[in-house]
């Protein structure tokens, strides 16, 4: 079978034609621009006649008529682009993985890049500095010499009150009846049984006999029965495994008690710290846990651009607490992108109430196209076995539905049993919903408002509604576009058009950060001032990795022009 072959030069302007005789295997030639402008463009496209042509032959082809024409600049996708941008599925929900003792490894990192993993995630609790560097270091291995775009997410601590480590043990088994103590002492000579060291100075104090004590949101639970100086002894009323570092909090006539939370600062010293270390090794988002207000997000914002001029850290705000939902939309429109944070939320608030406030803000986010994860919990059974619950995969399935951006594996990815199987279920049920959502043709008509407030952002907003309801209304098989910042991929994105969107774009770190979002597949190239020839150079690329064919209609728009064309792939 002939392989087509496509590619594009284009030169600055020569009088008379560049090319005067046929390579052999190239079938055709067409001028695109006329040659008493400045400039001229070449498109051509070559079949594999079996004598063995390949790009690289056509290219050096066209190297050797630009050396005889005087300059040309060949504009073909190089190898080093196509092993830049390797092979992208095109699931349209983004998956995060936790990396922990069970994914830290080069092969293990590597599986999960395999298995569709978009972004990492490493959780500032856990963990020193140095195993962070490591596993970032790997990951960017990874990414150059395989072709992935894995985005990386520093998430901070907070200064929540928490559990010590657990006298190095992965975990304990607390069992109904037991008693525990919770102490903030230091003990030098090894940690006693049935001993829990607490982060908070002000424990024992704050804490009253009868309340209720929730490791990390519930998963266990205690009843404060004696307080003896700095100890307070529990009696575990809800047996389960304690982690290390899980997040405490107290109920008092069941409410919980919040005041003295309320008045921790959000970012710790330590988070700083860890903050200085995220910009330092260029992580793509910092995640920000239990954000009160927009002010602390804007104050981070300052921070990273008087460490960093020129970064490009995207800040997410986690959602998790009273607070951060009563200023949900300020908070929201000062971030990058929020997470559910639905471990603590749901320690914060009733159970009961976290599904409607999950909604309430994967819409929200959306309105205001800021991306959003919903996190925790997804598939907490696959920590200890390989299948989910049919519970668990109805809580993926509604996520997809709800068309969150990007769905998050903590302890499943970070010391389960099962990271592999556990990415498997995400992917195959997203997939499964994204499809049974565009067979069932339910285009859901979400009102998006106005988000921007300059004339020209309008105008790529408005190209971009256009684009995504033209695209459902004609079918076709891909938007493609071409974007400097990535800010019109997201309003792309926003649309949640049915088929998917190829994001081009020159810079590695906006494709890294477009692989949050929800249906853009992200690319990195470099482009020429003339659309045909980006266009041609792109349909190549694509073509050549299976994901688009000769005749499939798409849409192309650039933020480059602020314009939209439709066209067949030639
Ligand atoms: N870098 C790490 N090193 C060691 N263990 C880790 C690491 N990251 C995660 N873990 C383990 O995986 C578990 C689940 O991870 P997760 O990130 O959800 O932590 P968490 O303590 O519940 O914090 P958060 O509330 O921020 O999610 C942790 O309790 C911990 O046991
Ligand atoms: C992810 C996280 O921090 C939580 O669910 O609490």
């Amino acid at each position: 079978m002939a392989q087509a072959l496509n590619f594009s030069i284009s030169t600055s302007y020569s009088p008379k034609p560049l090319i005067s005789h046929r390579f052999h295997s190239i079938s055709r030639f067409t001028l695109l621009k006329n040659p008493s402008k400045t400039s001229l463009s070449i498109k051509a496209s070559a079949s594999d006649n079996g004598a063995g042509t390949t790009v690289q032959d056509a290219v050096s082809f066209f190297a050797a008529a630009a050396d005889s024409a005087g300059s040309i600049e060949v504009d073909a996708v190089t190898e080093a682009e196509l092993k830049e941008n390797g092979f992208r599925s095109t699931r349209r929900t983004k998956l995060i993985c936790t990396i922990g003792p069970a994914t830290c490894k080069p092969e293990q990192l590597e599986a999960l890049a395999v298995g569709g993993m978009n972004v990492a995630r490493l959780n500032m609790c856990h963990g020193t500095r140095e195993w962070h560097r490591e596993v970032i270091q790997r990951l960017r291995r990874l990414n150059e010499e395989k072709g992935y775009a894995v985005a990386i997410m520093m998430d901070t601590e907070g200064s929540e009150i928490h559990m010590g480590d657990l006298g190095g043990a992965p975990s304990a088994k607390a069992e109904d009846g037991e008693i525990w103590t919770f102490s903030v002492r230091e003990f030098d000579s090894g940690l006693p049984e049935h001993t829990i060291i607490v982060n908070y100075g002000g424990f024992a104090e704050d804490i009253k006999v009868g309340d209720e004590l929730l490791v990390d949101g519930g998963m266990v639970r205690f009843e404060v029965i004696e307080k003896i100086g700095p100890d307070v002894k529990c009696r575990c009323t809800d047996p389960g495994l304690l982690l290390p570092r899980a997040n405490l909090t107290f109920w008092r006539d069941g409410s919980l008690v919040r005041e003295r939370n309320a008045m921790l600062p959000t970012i710790s010293s330590k988070d700083w710290l860890d903050i200085d270390f995220g910009i330092a090794e260029g992580v793509d988002f910092i995640a920000i846990s239990f954000v009160k207000s927009a002010e602390v997000i804007k104050h981070l914002r300052s921070y990273i651009q008087a460490r960093a001029r020129d970064s490009d850290i995207s800040v997410i705000a986690k959602i998790e607490s009273i607070d951060s939902l009563k200023n949900l939309e300020e908070i929201i429109i000062a971030s990058d992108g929020a997470m559910v944070a639905r471990g603590d939320l749901g320690a914060q608030i009733p159970l009961e109430q976290v599904p409607s406030e999950q909604q309430k803000i994967v819409q929200l986010c959306r309105q205001l196209n800021k991306p959003v994860i919903v996190a925790s919990q997804l598939l907490e059974s696959m920590i200890e076995y390989p299948t989910p619950t049919r519970a668990e995969v109805a809580d993926v399935s509604e996520a997809v539905r709800q068309r969150s951006d990007a769905l998050m594996l903590s302890g499943e990815s970070a010391m389960g049993q099962f990271p592999d199987k556990a990415l498997t279920v995400l992917r195959s049920v997203s997939l499964r919903i994204e499809k049974w959502w565009r067979d069932e043709k339910r285009h859901e008509a979400m009102e998006l408002p106005g988000i921007t407030s300059s004339f020209g952002d309008r105008i790529s907003e408005e190209i971009c509604n256009s684009t995504a309801k033209m695209a459902n209304n004609l079918g076709v098989d891909a938007i493609f576009v071409y974007t400097k910042t990535g800010h019109m991929a997201s309003l792309l994105s926003r649309c949640r058009p049915d088929c998917p969107i190829f994001a081009f774009t020159t810079s590695t770190s906006v494709r890294r950060r477009l692989n949050l979002q929800w249906g853009l597949i992200p690319f990195r190239l470099s482009f020429s001032d003339d659309m045909d020839s980006n266009l041609n150079k792109t349909f190549f690329l694509l073509k050549s990795r299976g994901m688009i064919k000769s005749g499939d209609l798409v849409i192309a728009v650039s933020d480059m022009l602020q314009s939209i064309q439709v066209m067949n792939v030639p």
